[in-house]
This record gives structure tokens, C-alpha cells and sequence, in this order.
């Protein structure tokens, strides 16, 4: 018998909705009903984008917690905890989110903690929308009228109400005329950019064109690119910022190009703990998702692949952060101001 809880059906309609969008055929529908089902929900990328992995992850544990019932209590969630906690590394908002309904683990065991966990759970999933809307308001602001946006990865909008973080300020721009269009890099290997991103804004009637990864150099030596923006995983103290695989390229060529590359995501990504990016660890995925295109082997089989999902973008690359406390890292504040100010009218 299914637990009636509102987080059954957020999951389920969360993964539903993937479902629905009938992307290549990742996932088959997965029926979450525990902590068990959130982690593999997680470590499938049913579920993806750091914001959307935190709020899985604490209404995993939430249901965890529902399905123990009178039983509920901090030692029995404990293998909870740890399933969930060792689904992805690099996303801190996983440990974030853990780490604040751990924070409301005492008080009454049993039906009263589930009770609390599953609020909490709720907490961070509203907070993450309200902050996104936010910081999409704040990065859109940043860009001159009619800009053209390079876009990396997909930022989880689904997860957030439609907002997302760079697709946040996509929105939000559009919204108040400061986008021209968008050009979505397909995101190798396992296209988030092409699955997602472009399905989203086409969703949206917002001018997206669809980009192989390998094209971004041109089209910032064409002047076809006025920002690059990108989501985040893991925001370190320094700034350094890891996202998903291919973000340091684009910052190197952005850099090269005098181009503001900005990144942004909510405060719930922040890692204060980490000092700089040296310690963030860098997910490695199954050999098979760069082999194989839609389940089509594309290279020999068996043929040795290292397959990072994410790297790490120095400080220094970045243009500015934005997030729904406001532009918190500027070391080029002047990039941004100048880039616009040289942009032909
Ligand atoms: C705001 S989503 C952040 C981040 O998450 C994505 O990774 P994945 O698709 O592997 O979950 C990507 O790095 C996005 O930029």
C-alpha cells in the first residue's frame, strides 16, 4: 500500500514528468517509495541537477522516515542517511539538504518525525524555487538588452518550479527583453543540453539553438556570444566552481574572447568548508555513457573510457556568481561592464 505523503507525489510526478518528456530512454518510470528508491533515482540521473538532488534526497529521507512510521528514529534513518549521502559526490546540496533534516531529527520519535522531516523536506524544495526565481532576476540584470546567451549542462529547472539557476536567468531575461537567443551546447556525454535545455526553452517559445559542444569556440570568435552561463555543483570558498564537464573549457575560451562567463546557483551550493576547488571530488560515471550514444555503441566495445562528469573552473575564470543573495564574487566586475560597454548597439 503506497504512503500518502506529498513527497510520493512530488517524486513521482518529478519523474514522471522526465517520463513524459519522452527523453531517449534513460529511465523507465522509477516507483520511489524509500531512501533506497531516492538514491537511485540519484545515481541514475532520473533525478539530476544539484538544486533537484538535494530536495530528492531530503524527501528520500522523509520517506524513509514515513515508511518506519511509530519505528521512525534517528538510529533506524541512519542506513537512510548513508544510501542517500553515497548516491553522487560532487553536488553539495545533497549533504546540504541531509544535513538539515538530520538538524530535525530530535524531538518526538516515530509518526512525529516523519512528520518533521517531511516539512523540511518541503522547506528546502519551496525555499529552492523562491531563491531561483530570485537570482534569476539578479543575473538577468546583469546582461545588456538582446544578449546572446551560451548555455552548458541544464540547470535543473524541473526540480525548481521551472526556474533553474542559468536557466533562471534565461527566463528572466527573456521575460524583461534582455535576451536575443540562446545557444544550448548539447552537453557530451549525456546531453543534458540537447535533452533538456533546448526541450525546456522550446517549451517556452524562448529562441534556443541547439549546439554540439565542439562549437562554442567558433561561435565566440564570431561574435555570436555575448555571456556564457552556466550552473554550478560545488561552489568553494575561493570561488572556484565545479560544474558539469566542458565548464572550464568554455571559461578558458570566454576568457580568450573577453567574455563575462557567469555562473549561477543557489547559496545551497556554496561549500564554505571546501577552501578551494583541489578538493572538490570529480564523479566518474560508467564508460558506457561515452561509448554508446542512445544505447547505440558508438566506439569499440570494451574501449577504455575515463568519463568525469564535472570539472572545476578556477576563480579567476569567473566573471561573476550570482545567487539569490546577489552577485557574491566579482573579481571582474569590470569584464561584464566593459565586455557590453565595446558590444556594437
Ligand atoms: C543547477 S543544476 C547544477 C548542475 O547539475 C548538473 O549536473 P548533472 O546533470 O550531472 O546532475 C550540471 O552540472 C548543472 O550545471
Amino acid at each position: 500500500m503506497p504512503i500518502e505523503s506529498p513527497a510520493i507525489h512530488w517524486l513521482d510526478d518529478h519523474l514522471l514528468l522526465l517520463d513524459q518528456r519522452r527523453l531517449p530512454a534513460h529511465t523507465e518510470w522509477l516507483d520511489v517509495r524509500d531512501a533506497a528508491g531516492a538514491a537511485e533515482a540519484i545515481r541514475q540521473m532520473a533525478v539530476r541537477g544539484a538544486p533537484a538532488i538535494g530536495i530528492t534526497a531530503a524527501y528520500g529521507l522523509a520517506l524513509e522516515a514515513l515508511r518506519l512510521g511509530p519505528g521512525a528514529s534517528a538510529a533506524r534513518l541512519k542506513p537512510a542517511l548513508e544510501v542517500l549521502a553515497a548516491s553522487r559526490p560532487t553536488a553539495v546540496n545533497l549533504f546540504w539538504a541531509l544535513e538539515r533534516l538530520r538538524g530535525r531529527f530530535d524531538g518526538e520519535p516515530g509518526e512525529a518525525l516523519g512528520k518533521r522531516l517531511v516539512r523540511e523536506a518541503e522547506n528546502i524544495h519551496r525555499e529552492d524555487q523562491a531563491a531561483n526565481q530570485r537570482l534569476g532576476e539578479l543575473g538577468a540584470a546583469l546582461l545588456p538588452p538582446h544578449a546572446s546567451l551560451y548555455t552548458h549542462c541544464n540547470t535543473g529547472a524541473l526540480a525548481t518550479g521551472g526556474h533553474g539557476t542559468a536557466l533562471g536567468i534565461v527566463r528572466s531575461a527573456w521575460r524583461n527583453g534582455h535576451l536575443k537567443t540562446v545557444y544550448a551546447g548539447e552537453t557530451r556525454p549525456w546531453l543534458q543540453g540537447a535533452r533538456l535545455t533546448a526541450w525546456e526553452l522550446m517549451q517556452e517559445n524562448i529562441p534556443v539553438t541547439l549546439v554540439a559542444d565542439s562549437a562554442a569556440g567558433l561561435l565566440m570568435a564570431r561574435g555570436r556570444i555575448d555571456a556564457v552561463v552556466v550552473g554550478a555543483d560545488r561552489i568553494a570558498a575561493n570561488g572556484d566552481t565545479a560544474n558539469k564537464i566542458g565548464t572550464y573549457n568554455l571559461a578558458v575560451l570566454a576568457r580568450h574572447h573577453r567574455l563575462p562567463f557567469i555562473v549561477a546557483a543557489p547559496d545551497s551550493t556554496l561549500d564554505p568548508a571546501m577552501e578551494n576547488g583541489a578538493g572538490i571530488v570529480i564523479e566518474e560515471r560508467d564508460g558506457d555513457e561515452v561509448r554508446r550514444v542512445g544505447g547505440t555503441l558508438m566506439a569499440p566495445d570494451g574501449c577504455p573510457v575515463y568519463n568525469p562528469a564535472f570539472d572545476v573552473t578556477p576563480a579567476e575564470l569567473i566573471t561573476a556568481i550570482v545567487t539569490e543573495s546577489g552577485v557574491i564574487h566579482d573579481p571582474d566586475r569590470d569584464a561584464l561592464a566593459d565586455h557590453f560597454a565595446r558590444r556594437p548597439s
